[in-house]
């Protein structure tokens, strides 16, 4: 077993890193802010994913996992950091990646290796990652220490088995670099792990694999509004043909959020100006709000004066990330010109009256959430905007006593069609 440090310890660095010392590596973990390491060393992870918080703390009471306030020397420099997007420019800011690989380079001896997993754009491992380690450590990457791209894939609510079960790809600058990488790695990866021909192709391999996927749910919103058109229910004409052998669309819903999805495949664009579909089926997601208001007016008619409650702001069903959330760009359109009852002294969402917001998993106290009951009464419309487990429990009889008017739009297909519109309500499904 080896000696690792893992750079950045949020969503991605600090399940890798308890699953390295879980493995029996000696791990140090390092995080830029300080915040972050003192919550985990109180075993605080912070973070709604189901088993990461025994997990972690059970690497750290192992002694295994240290977390520490500098970045240790080890045989293994694992970089999680994060790279946003920035929307005006169209590019992600490599800052983070930057500080990190001046980090390793300043620890780096002969013979280790460090592996970028942060998602960059196609070249960022070789053009700019290697001449700073290199820069800073005065070691030639090749020839003293190995240098590789391994993606992330793991699935936000199923981050600890999707860790181990994953295939995973390894890109090295050369050879020797590759193959140490996959030493590492398959001391922990029970799936599959492919080297590819350098990291370049890595890193591309991981922005295709999430366009493709947001490719694809952007056919299915299409599809989901074109079926609007004939009177349609989508999601059983998707049902229907998703029974030939060669078709599998995907379900249509109120946009696609996260952090990776609406943001990876603009990654692509960096290097390239050879992108058609892809800006086409952006549009396509973020316009899905815009559907998702025309179904209100179709159950409302005129949304002026109308009370909505949003029910989910987190980007997806189960977790309770709120990053790039579709029902959070619900409540921002629905207040759109609205006189806030409660201004948002913290920078956080006003609360107006015609807007509620309820989600279970979201604990954001800037998002002026409330519970169930507060957030149907007098309601004109429900919207469910994530498919958490709890709105499938939701009691249409016992809603329709507090609401004004009793009207659903589910855009998760989630809810039992016939039990609501026995209930009384009206409802609309993307
Ligand atoms: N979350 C996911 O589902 C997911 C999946 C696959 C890939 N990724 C990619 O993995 C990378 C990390 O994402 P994340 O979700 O873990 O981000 P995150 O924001 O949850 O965590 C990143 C951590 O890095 C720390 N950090 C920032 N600069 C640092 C530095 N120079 N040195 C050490 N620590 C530093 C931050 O304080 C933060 O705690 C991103 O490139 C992301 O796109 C994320
Ligand atoms: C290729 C792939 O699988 N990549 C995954 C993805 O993780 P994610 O959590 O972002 O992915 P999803 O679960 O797809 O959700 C995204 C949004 O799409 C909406 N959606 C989804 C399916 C559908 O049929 N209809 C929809 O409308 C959903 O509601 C949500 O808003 O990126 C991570 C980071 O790179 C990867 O690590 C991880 O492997």
């Amino acid at each position: 077993m080896s000696s690792v440090c893992v750079h950045g310890l949020g969503y991605i660095g600090l399940p890798t890193a308890a699953m390295l010392a879980a493995h029996g590596h000696d791990v140090y973990g390092y995080d830029a802010d300080p915040v972050v390491t003192r919550e985990l060393r109180d075993g605080d992870v912070g973070l709604d994913e189901p088993g990461l918080e025994a997990f972690v703390v059970r690497a750290m009471e192992s002694g295994r996992l240290e977390i520490v306030d500098d970045v240790a020397a080890a045989a293994y420099h694992v970089i999680c950091v994060p790279t946003p997007f920035d929307e005006e420019t169209r590019q992600p800011d490599l800052d983070y990646v930057a500080a990190a690989a001046r980090a390793v380079g300043s620890v780096l001896r002969a013979g280790d290796t460090a592996v970028l997993e942060s998602t960059v754009p196609p070249g960022t491992t070789a053009r700019h990652v290697r001449p700073i380690v290199e820069g800073e450590s005065g070691l030639v990457a090749g020839r003293d220490f190995g240098l590789a791209h391994c993606p992330e894939t793991v699935l936000p609510g199923d981050v600890i088995a999707e860790l181990r079960e994953n295939d995973r790809i390894v890109g090295g600058i050369d050879e020797r670099s590759a193959t140490a990488a996959v030493e590492l790695y398959e001391t922990f990866a029970e799936g599959e792990i492919r080297t590819t021909a350098g990291p370049t192709t890595a890193e591309f391999v991981k922005l295709i694999q999430n366009t493709a996927r947001d490719v694809e749910v952007a056919l299915a919103n299409e599809i989901a509004r074109i079926a609007h058109d004939y009177g349609i229910d989508s999601r059983e004409a998707i049902e229907m043909a998703n029974a030939h052998p060669r078709v599998d669309i995907l379900q249509p819903g109120p946009g696609v959020g996260g952090h990776c999805l609406p943001i990876d495949p603009w990654f692509l664009g960096v290097g390239s100006d050879a992108l058609d579909l892809v800006p086409t089926a952006r549009a396509v997601n973020n316009g899905m709000i815009g559907f998702v208001v025309e179904l209100l007016e179709e159950l409302l008619a005129d949304l002026d004066g109308k009370r909505v409650a949003v029910f989910g702001v987190a980007y997806k069903g189960n977790v309770d990330d709120t990053r790039m959330s579709p029902g959070l760009e619900l409540v921002r359109e629905l207040q759109h010109g609205q006189k806030p009852s409660t201004p948002a002294t913290d920078g956080g969402t006003p609360e107006t009256p015609g807007v509620a917001i309820h989600d279970p998993h979201v604990a954001d106290p800037t998002l002026r959430l409330q519970d169930v009951d507060d957030a149907v009464t007098g309601a004109d419309a429900v919207v469910i905007t994530a498919d958490h487990d709890e709105f499938t429990e939701l009691d249409p009889d016992r809603l329709r006593g507090l609401m004004a008017e009793p009207n659903v739009v589910d855009t998760k297909g989630i809810l039992d069609l016939d039990r609501w519109r026995t209930a009384g309500f009206d409802v609309r499904r993307v």
